[in-house]
C-alpha cells in the first residue's frame, strides 16, 4: 500500500534524476542522493528547472551525499520507508550505487530510469522487485543545482522487469506488484510527466537503446547535435550499427514493434531524429565534461552479445574503440596534468 504522500528516493540524481525529483516534489516527499556540489546549491538556492517541464525553483527536495548521512536519518523511524527507490545514475555507476544503498532495498521496489542494456540485471543481484523504464526526453545540467529539460518524443515507459509474467530462478511464477506500478504511473502523470505502462519493458529497453546505439557515440565523437547525423555519410554508418543490432536482438529472441531494421531506420531518420534535432546527447555531454561514457552498456552490449551468439559486429566494435580512445586520451591528459 502506497502512503498518502508517497515517499520517493532518487539515487544518483543529476540531469535526469533532479528533473524528475523537481516534478515529483509537487505530490511526493522526495529525497535524492546526489553529489555535494548539487546538494549545496540546492540547499542554498533551491533547484532551478527550466525548459519543457516548466520553469521553476523548487525548495522541498531533501538531498543526501553519502549513505551514512541517509541511514543515520532513517534509523529510528520505520515510517520513513520509501514507496519507490528510483535509480537515475549513469549505467557505469549502477553497481556501486546498489552496493552503497542495498540496505534500503529490502522489501522495496527499485525503479531504473536509465539508458543502456544490463542495469536491471545488476539491480537484480540486490533486489527482487524491479521496474524497468525508458525515458526519451533530453536533459542537461548546465550548472550545479540547475537542470534543463528539452525535446521529448515519447512518454516515460514503465514496466515490471523483465516482463509481466516473471518467474524466479526455479521457474515458478512470482507475485507481481501491478497495483504499485499503476500507482507510480499515476504519481508521474499527476506530477506532469507523461507516463505509460509497458507490458514488455525488456523489449522496450532494447527499442529505446536503438536510438542511443545510433546517435550517442557519433554525436559525442563529432561534437554535433542529434540532427547533424542525418548527413548521408553518417546515415550509412548508422545503418550498419542498426542492422548488426537487429541480428543480435533476433538471436536473443528480443522482438520489437518494427518488422526489421529497414522499418526502424525509416522511423529513426524520418521521425525520431528530427524530433531531437537540436539536442545534445548524454554521451556528448560526458565527453565534453571529460567523464567516462556508458558505451559498455550501449554499443558495447551489442558487441558482447554478438560474441556470445557468434555474430560479427564490426560497426559497433569500431565505434566502441573510438569512444574508448577518446576516454583514454582524456584520462591520460589528466594524469599528465596531475604530475
Ligand atoms: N541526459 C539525457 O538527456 C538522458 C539521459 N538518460 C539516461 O539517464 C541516466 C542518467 O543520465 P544523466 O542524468 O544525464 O546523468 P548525470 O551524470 O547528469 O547524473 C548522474 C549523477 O549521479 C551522480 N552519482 C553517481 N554515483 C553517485 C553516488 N554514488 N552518489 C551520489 N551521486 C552519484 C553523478 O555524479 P558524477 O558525475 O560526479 O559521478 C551524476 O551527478 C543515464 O543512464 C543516461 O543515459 C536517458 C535519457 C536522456
Ligand atoms: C533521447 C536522448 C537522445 C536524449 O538526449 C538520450 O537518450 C540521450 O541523450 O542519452
Amino acid at each position: 500500500m502506497i502512503s498518502k504522500e508517497p515517499k520517493i528516493m532518487i539515487l544518483g540524481a543529476g540531469a535526469v534524476g533532479l528533473s524528475i525529483a523537481g516534478m515529483l516534489s509537487k505530490n511526493c516527499y522526495v529525497s535524492a542522493v546526489c553529489r555535494k556540489r548539487h546538494a549545496d546549491a540546492i540547499s542554498q538556492k533551491g533547484l532551478y528547472k527550466s525548459g519543457i517541464w516548466g520553469e521553476e525553483i523548487i525548495h522541498d527536495i531533501r538531498c543526501y551525499t553519502k549513505s551514512d548521512e541517509l541511514f543515520e536519518e532513517l534509523i529510528p523511524s520505520d515510517n520513513k520507508k520509501f514507496d519507490f527507490i528510483i535509480i537515475t545514475s549513469k549505467s557505469s555507476d549502477t553497481e556501486k550505487i546498489c552496493e552503497e544503498y542495498q540496505n534500503l532495498f529490502k522489501n522495496n521496489i527499485i525503479v531504473s530510469i536509465q539508458n543502456g542494456i544490463g542495469n536491471e540485471e545488476i539491480i537484480e543481484k540486490y533486489a527482487e522487485n524491479i521496474i524497468g523504464a525508458t525515458i526519451t526526453t533530453n536533459f542537461s545540467s548546465p550548472k550545479d543545482g540547475f537542470v534543463k529539460v528539452m525535446s521529448e518524443s515519447e512518454p516515460l515507459k514503465l514496466g515490471i522487469y523483465p516482463c509481466e509474467f516473471r518467474k524466479n530462478s526455479h521457474n515458478n511464477s512470482i507475485p507481481d506488484y501491478n497495483s504499485e506500478l499503476e500507482q507510480l504511473i499515476e504519481i508521474f502523470k499527476k506530477s506532469g510527466i507523461n507516463a505509460k505502462r509497458s507490458k514488455n519493458i525488456r523489449s522496450a529497453i532494447w527499442e529505446k537503446s536503438l536510438l542511443n546505439i545510433a546517435v550517442n557515440p557519433l554525436t559525442a565523437l563529432l561534437s554535433i547535435p542529434v540532427g547533424d547525423v542525418l548527413d548521408e555519410n553518417l546515415k550509412s554508418l548508422i545503418t550498419g550499427l542498426i542492422k548488426e543490432t537487429f541480428l543480435v536482438m533476433s538471436a536473443k529472441k528480443i522482438t520489437t514493434k518494427w518488422a526489421g531494421p529497414e522499418d526502424y531506420l525509416n522511423y529513426l531518420f524520418d521521425i525520431l531524429i528530427p524530433s531531437f534535432s537540436n539536442a545534445y546527447t548524454s554521451m556528448y555531454q560526458d565527453i565534453q565534461l571529460n567523464r567516462k561514457t556508458e558505451i559498455d552498456f550501449i554499443n558495447g552490449a551489442v558487441v558482447r552479445f554478438g560474441k556470445e551468439q557468434k555474430i560479427e559486429t564490426p560497426f559497433n566494435s569500431c565505434i566502441c574503440s573510438l569512444i574508448k580512445y577518446q576516454e583514454n586520451k582524456v584520462s591520460l591528459s589528466q594524469c599528465t596534468q596531475d604530475q
